[in-house]
């Protein structure tokens, strides 16, 4: 299974943001939060934004939609160049659908789901997208604490997926430091989202490395 770093730009320097996209470069993704103010009391930055930075990352753009009507507004994400487009499951009418836009306009397609959503209704789709997103914090906010009662659901996540043949990843996002790093990896995730952890350190570069080696450390096999 692959460990996958993916290190959310929130809480970057965002009048840097070629500069500050430079010091993941070591990373494999670059998460990238979009907010809508109606989804998550929050407001951060939409597709013209994210159509530069897929042009100025040196790593693929794993876009993170916390957005209303994803249905009408995901596609465009995906033909924007990101390689990954996420939408929230408690937000999308037709998950299955809007995954198969996803795709078929080249992205990865993940389905996000906050900590109080179950994911039990969708073992049996597990196969029709590319990544479950499993929240470890609410979504709207960089700097949270990682809610360990979001544990459980990875697992039970990741045996479901054992008894699949798809290659589903699983994505923890919130809270992520090297502090919680190995509980979620130790649970069955394997895509590591972290913000504040990496842009608070004084080498982020060092950081993204520090946490891939305590992932690698942890997974189970
Ligand atoms: O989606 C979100 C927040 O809603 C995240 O991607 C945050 O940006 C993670 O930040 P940290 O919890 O790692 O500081
Ligand atoms: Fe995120």
């Amino acid at each position: 299974m692959a460990i996958v770093i993916s290190p959310s730009i929130l809480s970057c320097d965002f009048a840097d943001l070629r500069g500050e996209l430079a010091k993941i470069a070591g990373a494999d993704f670059a998460h990238v939060d979009v907010m809508d103010n109606h989804f998550v009391p929050n407001l951060t930055l939409g597709l013209p934004v994210v159509e530069r930075i897929v042009a100025a990352s040196p790593v693929p753009v794993d876009a993170h939609l916390m957005i209303a009507e994803p249905d009408r507004w995901a596609p465009a994400y995906a033909e924007a160049g990101c390689a990954s487009v996420t939408f929230h499951a408690e937000a999308a009418t037709a998950p299955v659908r809007l995954a198969r836009e996803l795709r078929s306009a080249g992205a990865r397609a993940g389905l996000a789901l906050r900590p109080a959503t179950p994911v039990e209704p969708y073992l049996d789709l597990l196969g029709e997208f590319d990544m479950i997103l499993v929240m470890t914090v609410e979504p709207g906010f960089g700097g949270q604490s990682f809610l360990d009662g979001t544990l459980p659901k990875i697992t039970r996540l990741r045996e479901a997926i054992a008894r699949t043949d798809a290659d589903v990843w699983v994505q923890v996002d919130g809270g992520i430091s090297r502090a919680t790093i190995e509980r979620a990896a130790d649970a069955g995730a394997n895509v590591f989202v972290a913000g504040s952890a990496v842009y608070s350190a004084q080498d982020a570069a060092a950081e993204v490395d520090a946490l891939r080696s305590l992932a690698q450390g942890a997974h189970r096999h």
